[in-house]
């Protein structure tokens, strides 16, 4: 997948799936590293020969490949693809099939699709995706209507894949009232002011977007269409935005999940040891507000945290039976495990036979309809949008009550310039701070002095410095605290220390 998600347009980049549909496994990172920073091409041979070796791979021509490649928006993806191709078809037996311009989300879905033997085009991902968002909107309980204004949702589509493909969706799905803006057909640049990843980080408006806005119910897709965030905007202040992060995506899948259980758990007539205890799992990592956490810990549900990164927290979230992962900018899905599947299907066949209609089945129904409707392979922001939409309606609640479900605890982020930023090693999923020794000492002082204070610093691994994250009770806390952790960091690492 050629992409820069993200980032500006004059970047790219590239993005890789495994054969599962998933990210390219981890194992495989530092060879993808040292490839694509080889100094000649004859070094690039050289390791490519070396690890063809090493891990065992017929290389004749005897094994057949098939090689997906897709690309974003980005005008430099038209040939760079051309080079990949090139580069796939210079393998005796290996095979490119250009799939033209796509989101990555639909990308690694169709990877998945093929490899397990299923419809695996473009229009059968938008089937999929319409029809099972459809059933999951037969189900929705017919006492709830929603009022006029909560049938609008107004997209941002950052000027990239996203936005285009999502109209597609839409005339699919001919009952959803959806406005599409920076679908980047009015002229603006990809990334630009716009975007997911925009929204979150400035929490404020992206372009286009105004005041008789407010109130309305608005989502915002990033570049490549992976990650998701919903906001609305403020009524006093037009440019500020009420912020529905990655965080609260992930309550709300949590709760309507966690509900459709329940009702499959309520006793049957007959069926109490046919009940089968669905392993329910919510993963986060330390930059999850505070309260989200909480909030789910009152639920009575099972959060585990992983380091940074959505190939951490998907590995986790594949060892429930259903496992919710997210980050807060917005990545993230619902996995369902084989064994579950198979229990649900066999439990709506006898459902159906014993008491069709009834809201076990109903349950069933649902639970079915979320695992054909959100992406299995990775976090996917228009299937991600779409199951928000169906549970919203399902609730009958509106952004603002689905907001109010817990309030973020104010927290501030910030970057600090090092020498070496691999000198911080970490522990506890990047909580703690083992190397260099008394800086994590240093930092529980600092944490200590603010009411509901928490702060840690990491190592970012996608860009050079180190990352500092604080939360408190109030915003001027979690600056301050922020600040406080972010001296500390350059007192033991920064340039004036030598040591
Ligand atoms: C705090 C933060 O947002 N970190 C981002 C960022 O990683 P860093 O390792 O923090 O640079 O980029 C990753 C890739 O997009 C994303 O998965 C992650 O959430
Ligand atoms: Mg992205």
């Amino acid at each position: 997948m050629i992409t820069a998600s993200h980032n500006k347009v004059t970047d790219n980049g590239v993005k890789i799936a495994d054969p599962s549909g998933g990210m390219l496994t981890q194992e495989w990172e530092p060879f993808a590293d040292a490839i694509a920073n080889s100094p000649t091409p004859q070094h690039f041979v050289q390791l490519i020969d070396e690890f063809v070796k090493k891990e065992n791979i017929r290389f004749d021509g005897v094994r057949s490949a098939k090689i997906l490649l897709g690309r974003d928006t980005r005008p430099s993806g038209e040939s760079l693809l051309e080079a990949a191709k090139q580069g796939v078809y210079s393998i005796v037996g290996a095979t490119a099939i250009d799939m033209g311009i796509l989101t990555t989300p639909q990308l690694h879905w169709m990877v998945r699709a093929r490899n397990k033997d299923m419809k695996a085009t473009e229009l059968d991902y938008f089937e999929q995706l319409s029809s099972s968002f459809r059933f999951l909107i037969d189900l929705t309980p017919n006492q709830i209507k929603m009022s006029k204004t909560d049938d609008k949702l107004i997209v941002d589509g950052a000027n990239g894949v996203g936005g285009e493909k999502l109209e597609v969706l839409k005339k699919m799905l001919n009952s959803m009232d959806i406005e599409i803006r920076n679908s980047g057909k009015e002229g603006g640049v990809l990334n630009e002011g716009v975007g997911a990843d925009y929204v979150q980080k400035e929490k404020v408006v992206p372009q286009g977007f105004q005041l008789k806005d407010v109130g309305i119910r608005c989502a915002s897709l990033d570049g490549d269409a992976d990650r998701l965030v919903y906001f609305s905007v403020q009524s006093n202040n037009t440019s500020k935005i009420d912020l529905v992060d990655g965080d609260k995506i992930l309550s709300l899948f949590a709760l309507f999940i966690k509900e459709q259980l329940s009702i499959l758990k309520m006793e049957g007539d007959d069926h109490v040891d046919e009940n089968y205890e669905a392993r329910l799992g919510v993963v986060q990592t330390a930059y999850a507000n505070g309260a989200s956490t909480d909030y789910f810990r009152q639920l009575g549900l099972e959060v585990v945290f992983t380091p940074t990164g959505v190939k951490y927290l998907h590995e986790k979230a594949a060892e429930y039976d259903i496992g919710i992962y997210f980050e807060a900018n917005g990545h993230g899905t619902i996995l369902f495990s084989e064994s579950f599947l198979t229990w649900l299907n066999a439990r709506n066949n006898e459902l159906s036979s014993k008491s069709k209609g009834s809201e076990q089945q109903k349950a069933v129904l649902r639970l079915l309809a979320v695992s054909n409707l959100i992406n299995q392979a990775v976090g996917d922001a228009l299937s991600g949008l779409l199951l928000v939409e169906a549970i919203l309606q399902y609730k009958g609640w509106s952004i603002h009550n689905w907001s109010e479900l817990y309030h973020d605890l104010p927290s501030r982020q910030l970057k600090v310039k090092v020498v070496d930023r691999t000198a911080v090693v970490t522990a506890n999923a990047e909580t703690v701070v083992v190397r260099p020794p008394l800086i994590q000492e240093a930092i529980n002082v600092e944490v200590a002095k603010y009411p509901q204070g928490r702060s840690f610093i990491r190592p970012s691994g996608t860009e050079d410095v180190i990352r500092v994250y604080a939360e408190a009770s109030i915003q001027e806390a979690a600056d301050s605290l922020a600040n406080s952790v972010a001296k500390l960091a350059d007192q033991f690492l920064g340039f004036g220390n030598s040591g």
